[in-house]
């Protein structure tokens, strides 16, 4: 059994190396709402260091601008709704792209979360956060989170299936999303490939980073060196932690295993 240390020195020794997280739950902790979150404070300066030393890519289930917003480190790839929007650096100064193939969705994931307004408009605690193409549908602040999330299920279902989007789950809320085999697993592998990274770390805490982890398994038979890293909170899925190979707690334990990749780096430049 490797040590979490030689894990990571042996990954650090890759080059070109590529440096994928995830942003809430594991750059930022948990906030009662998403416009509360903040980044934690260890985390944007020790970003800047490793940009010097590996490609680095956020990638979030936010609208691409407010997870950008959140980290503001020029010089970084930016991903944004699990894989469906791309910029190179920040997006306030640089183009983003939106996968063709979901445009068609725009107008479907606007009205859907138009319908999901009304439909929950008695619900209390219910947040709605728009995106470009659908949004999410927070809970959190429901007096009741499970019957919230029953209600909005059961609200949502019907309406989901007719309109060629999908619902997924995340925590303490839904996202409407296009009905597409993109996540962020095909994000990772198209970064990997764009950058030719010879060893890459993905970080993530919940269900949608499942797809990420997942992702690097098939490049281990490319002969790149991975490392898939969870975030443990008090409400980490078993799922997500059967495909770690490396388990921190908490956005603590992420900033210091971000503090030991740049020492690494810094010591190896
Ligand atoms: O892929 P991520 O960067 O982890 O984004 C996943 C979702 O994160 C945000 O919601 C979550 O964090 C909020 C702030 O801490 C919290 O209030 C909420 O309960 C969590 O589900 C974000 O608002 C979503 O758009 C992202 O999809």
């Amino acid at each position: 059994m490797h040590t979490l240390e030689a894990q990571v020195q042996s990954l650090c020794k890759r080059s070109p190396l590529g440096l994928l997280f995830d942003i809430d739950g594991v750059l930022s902790p948990i906030a009662p709402t998403p416009a509360e979150a903040y980044l934690h404070p260890a985390v944007r300066p020790l970003l800047e260091e490793a940009r010097k030393w590996a490609h680095i890519a956020i990638v979030t289930g936010r609208a691409i601008e407010s997870g950008a917003a959140m980290v503001n480190v020029e010089g970084l790839t930016y991903i944004g709704a699990h894989g469906l929007e791309w910029s190179d650096g920040l997006p306030t100064q640089h183009t983003v792209q939106v996968v063709s193939e979901a445009l068609p969705f725009v107008e479907p994931g606007n009205r859907l979360m138009e319908r999901a307004e009304s439909a929950l408009a008695d619900q209390p605690g219910i947040l709605f956060e728009r995106k470009r193409i659908g949004g999410a549908i927070h809970y959190r602040l429901s007096p009741d989170p499970e019957q919230a999330r029953e209600r909005i299920l059961s609200a949502l279902k019907d309406l989901v299936e007719e309109s060629g989007l999908r619902l997924s789950e995340g925590k303490r809320m839904f996202e409407i999303r296009p009905a597409l085999a993109i996540n962020k697993g095909k994000a990772l592998t198209w970064f990997v490939e764009r950058f030719a990274v010879q060893g890459a770390l993905f970080a993530g805490d919940d269900r949608t980073d499942i797809d990420a982890m997942l992702a690097l398994k098939p490049l281990r038979t490319q002969g790149i060196e991975t490392l898939a890293v969870a975030v443990q909170h008090h409400d980490t899925l078993p799922e997500l932690l059967e495909q770690a190979d490396i388990v921190v707690q908490e956005v603590d334990g992420m900033a210091e295993l971000l503090r030991t990749i740049v020492e690494l780096l810094s010591r190896q430049a």
